[in-house]
């Protein structure tokens, strides 16, 4: 089950078999005691002691029935978004008495979905599997990747599938946003994130007042910020603060600073944080309101030609559920 803790191959990486990102199941041979679907939930697998359903005993994961004869399960999975994949977690979490003795895992690269003609190509070689226990794999496979294949020999449950990696950058002609997760955007470094800060850079509105970034009631002077690391060299054009959900909450106003850190500092939280001290500021502060989308544009967002991070301020603290940061890549590319 999850420590919590990731191996070095995880670092810099988001999981591209994230429900909440997009991922989704696409087919399985057997999904009788429990659904793909539960195997790609963000949060962490529960128990649930005295849970049954018509099928037996529920389990937060994907399992199929015992086998009776030869062969063994298998299913594929819709990655959230093409990607560079680095490591696995296959995840056994309370599946003590049934969980598949080994797996293995192959990519295919087909952004219409796999058929019968689709390459398959072998990421994880056939490697035993043990009872309510994470199980990392690193890969080191190049290309990109859409799909993955599971296959547990012979059958059992898996309560999750991570599939950590780093998505690819879609060409595009017009201003995208550089800040996403499914881009490539990334938190680097940040003041306070007391209730969350994974959801910032995810698709889609927030489902709810969990599903953003949140800092802690601030008691000193001063205010809270977060850096983002774009998933592009770039010009920023636009930038978009939604406060869904965040009513009683909210902050008051929020700043926007921007620095080009190609071939400096690199991801240094503590290096990125200090040098953000005296970045050019891009959006100066702009009151916010609550629960709605603020779209920065025009001349209220400077030109500060080509930038690898940015920094949002908020003040004095609060809650922003999603950010985003609209720009054209530059020469150069990709951060
Ligand atoms: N106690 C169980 O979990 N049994 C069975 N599985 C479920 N989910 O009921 C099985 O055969 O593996």
């Amino acid at each position: 089950m999850s420590t919590g803790a990731l191996p070095a191959f995880a670092r810099g990486t988001i999981n591209l078999a994230s429900a909440s990102l997009g991922a989704r199941g696409i087919s399985a041979t057997d999904e009788f005691f429990g659904p793909l679907s539960r195997m790609l939930a963000d949060e962490p697998a529960a128990y649930h002691p005295g849970r049954y359903d018509e099928n037996g005993k529920w389990m937060d994961g994907w399992e199929t029935r015992r086998r009776r004869g030869p062969g063994h399960d298998h299913a594929i999975v819709a990655l959230a978004t093409p990607g560079r994949i680095r490591g696995f977690d296959v995840d056994t979490a309370y599946f003590t008495g049934n969980y598949p003795t080994a797996c293995a895992i192959e990519g295919c690269h087909a952004p219409g979905g796999p058929d019968e003609a689709t390459d398959w190509v072998t990421l994880i070689a056939a490697s035993p599997l043990g009872p309510s226990a994470q199980h990392f794999f690193d890969c080191a496979a190049d290309g990109l990747f859409s799909h993955v294949r599971l296959r547990i020999y012979p059958d059992g449950g898996v309560a999750r599938l991570r599939v950590y990696g780093i998505p690819a950058l879609a060409p595009a002609e017009g201003p995208i946003d550089l800040a996403s997760a499914l881009s490539g955007g990334q938190v680097v470094a940040l003041s306070n994130g007391h209730y969350g800060h994974q959801r910032l850079l995810a698709p889609g509105r927030g489902v709810n007042m969990g599903d953003g970034w949140e800092t802690s009631r601030r008691r000193e002077p001063g205010h809270e910020w977060i850096v983002v690391r774009l998933a592009a060299r770039a010009t920023v054009e636009s930038i978009v603060v939604d406060t869904a959900h965040f009513k009683g909450n909210y902050p008051d106003a929020c700043s926007v600073q921007a620095a080009d850190l190609t071939g400096t500092t690199g991801d240094l939280p503590t290096l990125v944080t200090a040098a953000s001290m005296f970045w050019q500021e891009i959006l100066p502060e702009q009151k916010l309101a609550a629960d709605r989308i603020h779209t920065f544009d025009g001349d209220r967002v400077k030109r500060a030609g080509a930038v690898t991070h940015i920094r949002l301020n908020i003040h004095p603290d609060g809650g922003i559920s999603r950010l985003r940061v609209f720009g054209r890549v530059a020469e150069g590319g990709k951060t």
